[in-house]
């Protein structure tokens, strides 16, 4: 490896040099200082670096300083395995050649109108960025003009030359010279992928930074046990103790995007999901809120696992075990990127136990067990937010016609003004505690939820021993309704999402019938009930 420490002994040409002062990069990442020679040479390689170390600008740095401007036509392919990912890398180069202002960079990808990129794509552009997909369209239509093509790269290789990408990676690269140059990026690079990328290259140079471990130094990495029901009292106690700026949430599901950023949203919490049957100018909306602090959380499928470069994000949870080492390598990496530090906090069920040291084994480095923050933690920190509240108003607000309304109210009453601000607080506490009860937070998340407008509510299984306490609620549905016990049960099941083992015994008369549930169900579950039809009626639900 070179041991070359500053940008400036490169053989780059001065407007990038000053672009990358104006970016604030003092020294070379060790994957920069390795990768820039050979990718400015024309050399094919193959890079490998942990998340977070400038992959990016070892390749568009250097080729940059091999674009001719003069020829309009593309001369640098990247392609990148999703569409975020590619408007990210095009702003990077774009970002790097600030100061070429000759130079376009047009990034490609579905789910964009085409008319705006057909007439970037006349106008003449050297470096294209784009998703695979949206690109062979564009060459399957003529539009885009590969003949000048001297480089194409792959971001997260190993994730495009996987099934799914490996096709169309294949054709794209059918089409373009044969003198082309290959070069491929990315954190992670197992075995079977590396052979099928060496097919792909000629006498490569690979460039491998050394590092103890898989995944960032600069992430602290913790994984916490717990029951599957149990997640979600987990993930709010969590960002409740923890000091974040942002955090990304990692689930298995599209739904569970949509469901868990609900329920967050139902907290206070400023969430997004994010995954890939979301419209496009929705899922950029959302990056960009979370990079502009309008969003502090999003919860998202592996389609935010790779590439993402976001400041902000101090925290990644990964609310569901990833499938695969790669994954977690990824995911955890959208946090403590250019020598930042940043924090991962692994879920795992007692099941998923042989992932967790599957994981453990392949990135070569220990995941420390964490204790969840108690109700006392919690409390500490919700006692300093409020004083800290109370300074905050006395520090920046007018509080004159209060002092004086109180003023009045205290010579009135002959209350001292400490009691009188004690009754305040507790006003403003409304409904909401402001202390957690430890008890009551082990009794489980849904004792003291309330199901936000419109949402379902869910009781969860729990063990058999658990004993849940039954109360008979009445149900009409009119004379001689001849509805079979098993349909009220399944309507009802259906309708508040309730397991149907929570609902106990129905009697069926003539023109009422009796269910037994959980006792204390909150008023929101029983409005939903009243609106469940079964047989064409509504059922009319009562306490008995
Ligand atoms: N030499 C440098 N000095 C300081 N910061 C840098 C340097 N090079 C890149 N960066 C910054 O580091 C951050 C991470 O860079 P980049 O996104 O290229 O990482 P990466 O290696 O591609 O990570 P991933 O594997 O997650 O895609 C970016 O914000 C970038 O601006
Ligand atoms: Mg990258």
């Amino acid at each position: 490896m070179s041991e070359i420490s500053t940008f400036a002994s490169f053989d780059l040409p001065e407007a990038v040099l000053s672009a990358v002062r104006q970016a604030g990069y003092e020294s070379p990442t060790p994957i920069q200082a390795a990768t820039i020679p050979h990718v400015l040479e024309g050399r094919d390689v193959i890079a490998q670096a942990q998340t977070g170390t400038g992959k990016t600008a070892a390749f568009a740095l250097p080729l940059l300083a091999r674009i001719d401007i003069d020829d309009p036509r593309p001369q640098v392919l990247v392609l990148t395995p999703t569409r975020e990912l590619a408007l990210q890398v095009a702003e990077a180069f774009q970002t790097y050649a600030a100061n070429l202002p000759e130079l376009h960079v047009l990034p490609i990808y579905g789910g964009q109108e085409y008319g705006r990129q057909l007439r970037a794509l006349r106008r003449g552009v050297h470096v294209v960025v784009g998703t695979p997909g949206r690109i062979m369209d564009h060459m399957r239509r003529g539009t885009l003009d590969l003949s000048s093509l001297h480089t194409l790269v792959l971001d997260e290789a190993d994730e495009m030359l996987r099934m799914g990408f490996v096709d169309d990676v294949d054709w794209i690269l059918e089409q373009t010279p044969a003198e082309r140059q290959v070069a491929l990026f990315s954190a992670t690079m197992p075995a079977p992928i590396r052979r099928i990328a060496q097919r792909h290259l000629r006498d490569p140079e690979e460039i491998k930074i050394q590092v103890k471990a898989a995944t960032a130094d600069t992430v602290r990495q913790r994984y916490c046990l717990l029951s599957p029901h149990a997640k979600l009292d987990a993930l709010t106690r969590i960002l409740e103790a923890e000091d974040f700026e942002a955090v990304i949430l990692f689930v298995r599901t599209k739904t569970a995007t949509v469901e868990l950023a609900e329920k967050l949203a139902a907290r206070g919490y400023a969430v997004a999901p994010l995954n890939g049957d979301i419209p496009q100018n929705q899922r950029q909306r959302t990056v960009e809120q979370l990079k502009s602090g309008r969003l502090d959380v999003i919860v998202a499928t592996d389609v935010a696992a790779r590439g993402l470069d976001v400041q902000r994000i101090t925290h990644v949870i990964n609310y569901d075990v990833p499938l695969d080492t790669e994954s977690y390598v990824h995911r955890i990496g959208r946090t403590g990127r250019a020598g930042r530090s940043g924090d991962a906090i692994l879920f795992v069920t007692p099941r998923e136990k042989r992932l967790l040291r599957a994981i453990e084994r392949a990135t070569r480095k220990a995941i420390e067990p964490m204790e969840l923050p108690t109700a006392e933690t919690i409390n500490s920190q919700r006692m300093a937010k409020f004083q800290q509240r109370i300074s905050d108003t006395l520090a920046n607000q007018d509080v004159g016609f209060f002092r004086e309304l109180l003023q009045q109210y205290e010579q009135e009453h002959n209350v001292p003004a400490l009691d009188i601000a004690a009754a305040l607080a507790t006003l403003l506490q409304g409904d909401e505690p402001l202390l957690l009860d430890e008890k009551a937070l082990r009794a489980g998340p849904n004792r003291e939820r309330r199901p936000a407008n419109g949402e379902r509510m869910t009781l969860k299984r729990r063990s058999r021993r658990d004993a849940v306490e039954m109360a008979s609620y009445r149900i009409e549905v009119g004379r001689n309704h001849g509805v079979r016990p098993g349909n009220i049960m399944g309507a009802i099941a259906n309708e508040v999402g309730l397991d149907s083992r929570f609902i106990g015994r129905i009697d069926i008369h003539d023109d009422f019938s009796t269910v037994d549930l959980p006792d204390g169900m909150p008023q929101e579950v029983l409005r939903t009930l009243k609106k469940v039809w079964v047989a064409g009626r509504p059922l009319n639900i009562s306490k008995a």
